[in-house]
């Protein structure tokens, strides 16, 4: 990733990719104590656009607080900053990641002194996890690992340590001949993947876990939304491995997973084994909607241009 031409927001300034770098004291390095985003530009016929660019950020804010991390810039400057990343990187369309970090400026488990740091980068990036799984679905495996427990990592917080359990879980799956992880919480329900939020349907509803130990994804909230205006009733509840492994339909939702169907879990084949009718219905609205090829939610495509 260090080795290639273009340019990343580093603390207010454009700065060449190559230097774009930091000292190995760097505090986060070695603490863990950071917070991120990632977002995605789309090209659409008016040029690149970010979705729900304005969440994203405040979700970054959000973060930032959960972990009393004071963020030197506005929302505002934020969100101009991203589009400024797209521009000048000439991306039409991008996977966006905005970083908080702290800096080299002290060790130790105190925050005091430490300066809060921000980088944006932006480059070209696939569907994480890959084209054919968008049409032919991935294989999951339920992870040994649990989602954090909500006293022991902030799960609102898109915080980088956060990020160790969601490793390890996907590097379990991966060695096990899986492509993703499903994470349950402490008490054994279903939480999420280690990257993504999750919904199942069963006999036409869409059912998605109560959000606990999940994160707050705005591509669930997206996928939500379009279930409601589609009158598909929904349900958020807590939800066992078991009534995934007998539900008609599974799927993913994330910035970078985008809307990835599932067809088997632990050896269960989901539905049909392969993308479910209402799964391709509303990967198809998600996909038409960031491309800017449906006008209804002008408000979530923000223009880099
Ligand atoms: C744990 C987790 N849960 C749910 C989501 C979905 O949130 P949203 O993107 O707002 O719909 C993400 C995003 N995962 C990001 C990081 C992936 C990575 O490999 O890094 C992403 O999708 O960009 C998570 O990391």
């Amino acid at each position: 990733m260090e080795d290639r031409d273009g340019f990343i927001w580093f603390d207010g300034k454009m700065v060449p990719w190559r230097e774009a770098t930091v000292h190995g004291l760097t505090h986060s390095l070695h603490y863990g104590m950071g917070c991120f985003e990632g977002e995605r530009a789309y090209a659409t016929p008016q040029g690149a656009a970010i979705f729900r660019l304005p969440e994203h950020t405040k979700r970054l804010f959000n973060s930032a607080k959960i972990l009393q991390m004071e963020v030197p810039f506005s929302e505002a400057e934020i969100n101009a900053a991203t589009k400024e990343v797209i521009r000048v990187n000439q991306l039409e369309s991008a996977y966006i990641r905005p970083l908080l970090f702290y800096g080299a400026e002290g060790m130790g488990l105190s925050a005091k002194g430490l300066k809060v740091h921000v980088l944006i980068a932006a480059w070209s990036w696939g569907s994480y996890l890959g084209q054919e799984a968008l049409e032919k679905g991935i294989r999951v495996k339920v992870s040994s690992f649990n989602r954090h427990q909500v006293n022991i990592h902030l799960c609102k917080a898109k915080a980088t340590g956060n990020y160790m359990n969601s490793m390890l879980a996907q590097r379990e799956a991966s060695s096990c001949g899986y492509d993703e992880a499903l994470l349950l919480d402490r008490e054994g329900y279903v939480a999420e993947g280690s990257g993504e939020n999750v919904f199942m349907v069963r006999d036409g509803t869409l059912y998605t876990p109560t959000l606990t130990s999940a994160l707050e994804g705005i591509t669930r909230d997206t996928i939500m939304r379009f279930a409601r205006d589609a009158g598909i009733p929904i349900v958020e509840k807590q939800l066992t491995r078991d009534e995934f492994y007998i539900a008609d339909e599974a799927f993913f939702t994330g910035t970078a997973a985008e809307v990835t169907p599932i067809r088997e879990i632990d050896g269960r084949i989901i539905g049909s084994g392969s993308r479910g009718p209402i799964t391709t219905q509303l990967q198809s609205r998600y996909f038409d909607t960031v491309a800017g090829r449906r006008d209804d939610h002008p408000e979530w495509l923000h223009l880099a241009g």
